[in-house]
């Protein structure tokens, strides 16, 4: 099944509340933690967006690559953005570690996608024939 198959989940049906503390905890301290929570789910769905834009960018290098029969990875590429992001973490005060383990995990999802588009491209009649 594709991402655009799989059905949408209305946001309505997020509980911003929901929470193994219920009941347990001064509802003031819940207050303050359902506010602060309120920030983190605004970030989590901006994630959400970001992750797709890049994707759909990447999925176009994919199309282009197997076009053009180009390899899937491209390491010196993947080393540069890595040393980029690294410096990148350690200004914002993020783990540069974390980032590189993060960034590691998107490419290696990126890669796969590219060998899938190539290995369909390949399967399908040559346009030139
Ligand atoms: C997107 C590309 O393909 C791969 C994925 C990358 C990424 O997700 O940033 C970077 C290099 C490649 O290994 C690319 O070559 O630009």
């Amino acid at each position: 099944m594709s991402i655009e198959d799989q059905t949408t989940i209305p946001s309505e049906q997020f509980d911003p509340h929901a929470s193994s503390l219920n009941g347990s905890v001064d509802p003031a301290v819940l207050d303050e933690l359902f506010a602060i929570r309120g920030s983190i789910d605004n970030f989590d769905a901006t994630l959400v967006y970001l992750l797709a834009e890049r994707f759909k960018a990447t999925q176009r290098v994919g199309y282009l690559k197997a076009r053009h029969q180009l390899p899937a990875s491209d390491p010196n590429r993947e080393k540069a953005q890595i040393e980029r992001l690294r410096r990148l973490a350690i200004e914002a005060h993020l783990d540069p570690v974390f980032a590189e383990k993060f960034l590691n995990f998107i490419i290696s999802e990126v890669i796969h996608h590219h060998q899938v588009i190539s290995e369909e491209h390949a399967q399908e009649p040559d346009a030139r024939a």
